[in-house]
């Protein structure tokens, strides 16, 4: 966040025991869906959203090396809190541990919506002032039904106007913060969201389309059908996408190029305006490309001063979060180096290693190669260095009849 001040934070509420869906394989927002926490996915997609500054977790005092195993890509990026016994109470302390940060807005969500995808969140952003709430949420599409005594059906209630809460719900920091500590005053422990909170507070909240995708985890059967859907079993013509990247950058003075993650000692380096590693931009662009996320310079604007000198390793980091917040899976990466000078060959297993590393891969799912370009054109000069990269993803569903 550097110097600015926090605009938008989200609180995920993670202290749950999840006792509907079963407690023997521990609480189900660290249980794994598609090989990862359920509160991995989560946590990755209000990481990459580039609105959202701070993302504050509420977790269970019993959760804290469960939370550090599930989430040690994300730990230094996140701020835990210990939650309370209700979800109520554990929203609560989330918020107040925003207290001197006070962003203008802020995002609840529930750890156990791993499904949750940027869009969404912009909707909520988007829907949000200062004297209102947003609450995503979807129109009931079942018939509803009273029970009366015995399980006999009592009546048929209305759905004419009805909607399925989601999360995540937002609202400006302040009235939300007032209106959770008055409930909380007054012993009022019985919300089970927090729109209904600024209902009773009357802060007013706008309806924002939910997605249904949104789904909460609450029984083990959601858990496993989660997993399915990430595997992308049962589907007879997987989704499985290509995309590729090309780069190039020239040399400037210097004394070291660094490539696919590794500074490798040369007589000049590349110039450019991140550290111009020019096979993880094309890596980079090629994981985008699998999702129509545009390419390099649309998430990193070369005009924008933060990205001087930085690492590329950041670029690949974020577009892998992009493609995981679409429940992509990647399968393989290949990048082709293309220069006279400097060997590559002796660099090539520490670049995939930094490669397995940064696409939670195996290094036997990685290519690296190189190529001269017999000592033509521009690249034959050594003028500069260019590469090729393509990567597979496998996305949920199946590809479109
Ligand atoms: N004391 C609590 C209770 C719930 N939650 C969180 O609120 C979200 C939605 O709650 P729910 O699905 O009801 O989770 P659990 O309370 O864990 O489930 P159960 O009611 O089946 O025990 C979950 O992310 C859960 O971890 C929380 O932070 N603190
Ligand atoms: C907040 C919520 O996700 C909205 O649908 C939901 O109310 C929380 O779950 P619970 O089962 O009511 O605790």
């Amino acid at each position: 966040m550097g110097q600015e001040k926090c605009r938008i934070a989200a609180v995920i509420v993670a202290a749950g025991r999840g006792e509907r869906a079963g407690q023997a394989d521990g609480p189900k927002q660290y249980r794994l869906i598609g090989g990862r926490a359920v509160i991995a996915h989560t946590l990755e997609t209000f990481l990459s959203h580039p609105q959202v500054d701070t993302v504050v977790v509420a977790i269970h005092a019993d959760d804290g090396e469960l939370l550090r195993k599930a989430a040690e890509d994300y730990h230094d990026r996140i701020t835990i809190v210990i939650g309370g016994p209700t979800r109520q109470e554990s929203v609560r302390l989330g918020l107040l541990a925003l207290h001197e940060q006070a962003p203008a807005k802020v995002l609840i969500h529930d750890a156990v919506r791993p499904f949750c995808d940027l869009e969404l969140i912009t909707r909520t952003i988007d829907t949000i002032t200062e004297k209102q709430g947003a609450l995503p949420a979807l129109p009931v599409a079942d018939t509803l039904k009273r029970e009366a005594f015995g399980g006999m059906v009592g009546e048929t209630v209305p759905r004419a106007g009805l909607h399925g809460a989601q999360t995540p719900q937002g609202f400006p920091y302040g009235p939300i913060v007032a209106a959770h500590e008055q409930a909380h005053a007054l012993g009022r422990h019985d919300f089970t969201d927090d729109a209904a909170i600024a209902e009773w507070a009357r802060l007013p909240v706008m309806l924002v389309p939910g997605s249904p995708d949104n789904v909460k985890l609450t029984w083990a059967r959601d858990i496993s059908m989660a997993d399915q859907r990430l595997k992308g079993t049962g589907s007879s013509f997987p989704d499985v996408r290509t995309g590729n990247g090309y780069d190039v950058h020239s040399f400037e003075a210097g004394d070291h190029v660094v490539l696919c993650g590794v500074s490798i000692p040369h007589n000049r380096k590349l110039s450019g305006h991140s550290d111009a590693d020019v096979g993880l931009h094309a890596l980079t662009d090629a994981l985008l490309a699998t999702c129509g996320a545009g390419d390099i310079g649309t998430h990193f604007p070369p005009s924008d001063p933060q990205w001087k000198g930085a690492a590329s390793r950041r670029f690949v980091e974020h577009a892998v979060a992009l493609v995981r917040a679409r429940g992509g899976r990647i399968a393989n990466a290949d990048v082709t180096l293309i220069c006279e000078a400097p060997k590559v060959g002796p660099h090539r297993e520490a670049m995939v290693a930094e490669l397995s590393s940064m696409l939670g891969i195996a290094g036997e799912r990685i290519s690296i190669k190189a190529t001269t370009n017999e000592k033509l054109g521009f690249v034959g000069r050594e003028e500069g260095i260019a590469a090729i990269a393509t990567a597979s993803v496998i996305y949920p569903g199946e590809v479109p009849a």
